[in-house]
């Protein structure tokens, strides 16, 4: 049967907003962070999943800046405080692949976002069930293989990686479909987007503007794949900051005559366009290569050779696909629930029905503004 159960949560919360006389509303729930009480609303109005933030020492109410993509509704759910920086939720009356939401209160994202904004802030970021491989972040100058590396990745095992879809601002080249190669944008419209906090990074590349989506990545982690992101160094960068805990692989050429020799080749640029990428190419060889910022450094001589070695590095063999798939069972949460907490596992109390849910945090990864990936839920008998 396991441990007994540290703490009934739903308790706690029920005695403190008694103390508190927070005058909630029938649907709202108070939670206490340090000298801070959070406030989720959940009334199931698309407007009323908000949140708002008692401060103790100020006698306040402050409304935060919410970052992430919040739940659609929050109408009956139960919650519980983890680490002191996040809030797990889980909604009640929910299929479980859709209950699991975290509200980020004091991570590291939420406290670089509150440095720059010099506001409150908190970020939503839905629960993934399922093993939390690592996404893939490939980088290297403009020519050297990194999409012909990925496609091969792509065709093998189509089950197994999803492509993180970038945005843009330069133009098609012939063969590219908007959403399968790129979501291809004009500057104005990508900046709004930008500034609105709708992108997990972005850079000014080859005199254009590229960046990836929170979407993007999303999109990935729940069709249950593998995420694979080509974006330049500084993008590399900028998400070696975030919260993707990606592995980060650089693709060099074997020499600078057969990069320049393979981007004429490929015959997709004008000469002027080429020029550039050549002299950008210098200073990210340079940078990938000596930055300490990427974990694993491929020369791409022969195709083949590399693209084993790519393999090797993700941990992938030929037989891969042939395993059979487990989707992770999906159970029906109901209504009554409540939730209770040992260690890193929360039991969730599922009332009259047959069996009790545990959800497992100990391989717990990424966060907002993306998912938050490597959650394990199984069945345990009453
Ligand atoms: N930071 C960032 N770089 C990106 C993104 N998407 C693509 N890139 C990079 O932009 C550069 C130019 O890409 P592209 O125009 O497709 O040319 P190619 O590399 O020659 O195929 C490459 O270094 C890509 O890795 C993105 O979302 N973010
Ligand atoms: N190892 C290799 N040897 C020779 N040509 C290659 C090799 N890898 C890729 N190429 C070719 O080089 C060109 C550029 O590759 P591509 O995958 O488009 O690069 P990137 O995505 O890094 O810009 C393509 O025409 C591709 O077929």
């Amino acid at each position: 049967m396991g441990e007994a159960p540290a703490l009934f949560i739903d308790d706690v919360q029920r005695s403190f907003s008694k103390v508190f006389d927070l005058k909630l509303n029938d649907f709202d729930t108070a939670i206490v962070v340090g000298h801070k009480t959070y406030v989720i609303g959940g009334t199931g109005e698309p407007t009323s999943s908000g949140v708002r933030i008692f401060n103790k020492l100020t006698g306040e109410w402050v409304i935060p800046t919410i970052l992430g993509t919040k739940p659609e509704s929050l109408k009956g759910f139960s919650c519980v405080l983890l680490n002191e920086d996040r809030i797990l939720i889980i909604k009640k009356n929910s299929k479980s692949n859709e209950s699991v939401w975290f509200l980020e209160v004091d991570t590291q994202f939420i406290r670089d976002q509150k440095n720059k904004s010099e506001t409150e802030v908190v970020a939503w970021s839905k629960g993934v069930i399922g093993n939390a491989e690592q996404p893939i972040v490939i980088s290297g100058p403009s020519g050297v293989g990194k999409g012909t590396l990925i496609n091969m990745l792509m065709k093998e095992f189509p089950m197994m990686f999803g492509f993180s879809v970038s945005h843009t601002t330069r133009a098609p080249r012939e063969k590219e479909q908007n959403g399968v190669h790129y979501h291809f944008t004009k500057h104005n419209v990508m900046e709004e987007d930008i500034t609105s906090g709708k992108f997990l990074e972005f850079a000014a590349v080859h005199g254009n503007l590229y960046g990836t989506s929170i979407e993007a990545v999303d999109v990935v982690a729940d069709a249950g794949k593998r995420c694979i992101l080509d974006i330049d160094v500084q993008g590399a960068r900028s998400v070696r900051a975030s919260s993707l805990e990606a592995i980060f692989v650089f693709v060099c050429p074997p020499s600078f005559e057969e990069l320049e020799k393979r981007l004429r080749a490929r015959g997709t640029e004008t000469e002027e366009q080429i020029q550039k990428r050549l002299r950008n190419a210098k200073a990210e060889l340079e940078q990938g290569q000596s930055s300490g910022l990427f974990d694993h450094i491929l020369v791409n001589d022969d195709i083949k050779a590399c693209y084993e070695q790519l393999k090797n590095i993700l941990g992938i063999s030929e037989n891969i696909n042939a395993a059979p798939i487990i989707a992770n069972k999906v159970f029906d949460l109901p209504v009554d629930l409540s939730l209770s907490k040992t260690d890193e596992k929360i039991l969730i109390n599922c009332g009259t029905a047959e069996q009790n849910v545990v959800l497992d945090l100990s391989s717990m990864k990424g966060g907002a503004p993306a998912r938050t990936r490597g959650l394990d839920m199984y069945g345990f008998d009453q």
